[in-house]
């Protein structure tokens, strides 16, 4: 266990420019459809934390040549093959994208991860590709793949209630298999659907035939996926604790290099944070956040944008009136069951949360500072790092989680905050 963080508070309103690294959930993709590729890539700007080192780990160990160019990374593939043992952590991307690639490896590749990681939904991916020919001993990690050298492919239908990364992990292999992918999705309505769309634009940008047209069916043609240079957008979803800075204390955070479009989820937070009562301009200089001087609940939907939860629900907490989320059951099943999570943290802090059968309740109560559990879960301890700025006292107990997705979070929120005085 990492020594207790004692969460800064702001002094004032903050007031500050910051740059924040690459998205995970871009780089990720952009490293598996470099695996894959007919020809080298380059990915351009790359999150560099611990999930995506785990994913240049784990397609290294597949074959893939993985080399640094200064801050970029450069792809060569090779034919996949085992041996190989695949680590996970507790990385939604890897342990749903590399098994359906490891399906066209030959040879016996095992696949772990940490404690949390093993409760994590991932019979529906592997039940999937065993429809679609593999071989694998296991229903949850760990798990063994029996690798043939090829998979046949074809149709498969799953429930992806649970997670879009069943989908994506499926569609980004899918091109490789003999008789090319089609996914049927047949249960209730398939989480961060902006996710799915990420992975169908970057198929297609990587040259492959994605058909898309009919709702929750996604058909992918057999053939090359091309190599190219990929150029990383900043990670949006973890912009979003900075800008939850300016929101919560009246100052004003601008986040450089916002893209005017994207599929990246976190892009919906500009109409979350208008709703509870911040000014939120996009321009040449970025996404421009200040707060108001109480900022309201909301009633709000987080079904597509899940990842965003734990700062929203920071916010609510902090708000005025009461915040109803929902949409989000399937958040039991991330990082640590985020509902529970923040329902125990909140009201340890003398907040007023409450769990419901998909979502939370959240009312406005004063709080006090005590510990913040982040359950390894990089979200849960941004939300306590967003209510140590107001709050006198609150220590998060493992920050260090926070690599997971930046490799140094405490020394950025301390830059935003330095940058206010
Ligand atoms: O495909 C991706 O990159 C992701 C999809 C989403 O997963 P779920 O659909 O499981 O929520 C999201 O929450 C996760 O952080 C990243
Ligand atoms: C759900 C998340 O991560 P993962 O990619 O591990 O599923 C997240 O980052 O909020």
């Amino acid at each position: 266990m990492t020594q207790p963080w004692p969460a800064p508070a702001a002094a004032g309103p903050v007031r500050a420019a910051v740059s924040i690294p690459g998205s995970k959930s871009i780089t990720n993709r952009a490293l598996v459809l470099a695996a894959l590729a007919d020809s080298p890539s380059a990915v351009r700007v790359p999150l560099r934390s611990r999930d995506t080192n785990l994913m240049a780990a784990a397609l290294r160990s597949l074959g893939a040549e993985i080399t640094d160019e200064n801050e970029d990374w450069l792809v060569t593939p090779n034919t996949l093959r085992g041996p190989a043992d695949v680590d996970c952590g507790l990385a939604g991307t890897v342990m749903r994208f590399v098994p359906p690639a490891a399906a066209i490896a030959a040879g016996e590749i095992r696949f772990d991860g940490d404690e949390y990681a093993r409760e994590r939904p991932m019979g529906t991916i592997l039940n999937a590709l065993r429809g679609l020919g593999a071989d694998i001993t296991g229903d949850r990690l760990p798990f063994t793949m029996h690798g043939k050298g090829a998979l046949a492919g074809g149709e498969v239908t799953i429930d992806a209630s649970a997670s879009s990364q069943f989908v994506s992990g499926l569609l980004l292999s899918g091109p490789r298999y003999d008789k090319g992918l089609t996914v049927v999705h047949d249960g209730k309505p398939v989480p961060s659907m902006p996710h799915i769309e990420m992975t169908v634009d970057m198929l297609r940008a990587a040259g492959v035939d994605v058909d898309d047209s009919e709702p929750n069916t996604w058909r992918v043609q057999p053939g090359p996926i091309r190599g190219r240079e990929w150029v990383v957008e900043p990670d949006l979803s973890n912009a979003t604790p900075f800008l939850a800075a300016a929101a919560v204390t009246g100052g004003t955070v601008t986040i450089s290099g916002w893209p005017t479009s994207t599929t990246q989820p976190g892009d919906d937070i500009r109409g979350i944070l208008l709703a509870m009562g911040c000014t939120v301009e996009l321009d040449e200089n970025g996404l421009t956040v200040s707060g108001p001087a109480r900022l309201s609940g909301v009633d709000v939907d987080l079904h597509e944008v899940g990842e965003l939860t734990p700062t929203i629900a920071a916010l609510a907490a902090l708000a005025d009136g009461q915040s109803v989320l929902r949409g989000i059951a399937h958040l039991r099943g991330h990082e640590t069951d985020r509902l529970a999570a923040l329902v125990n943290e909140l009201n340890a802090l003398g907040g007023d949360a409450e769990e419901t059968e998909d979502g939370l309740i959240i009312r406005p109560k004063p709080l006090h500072g005590g510990s913040w559990g982040a359950y390894a879960d990089h979200r849960m301890a941004t939300a306590g790092a967003i209510l140590g700025l107001v709050v006198s006292g609150v220590e998060v107990d493992d920050i260090a989680c926070t690599s997971k997705t930046i490799p140094d979070f405490p020394g950025l929120w301390q830059q935003m905050l330095g940058g206010g005085h």
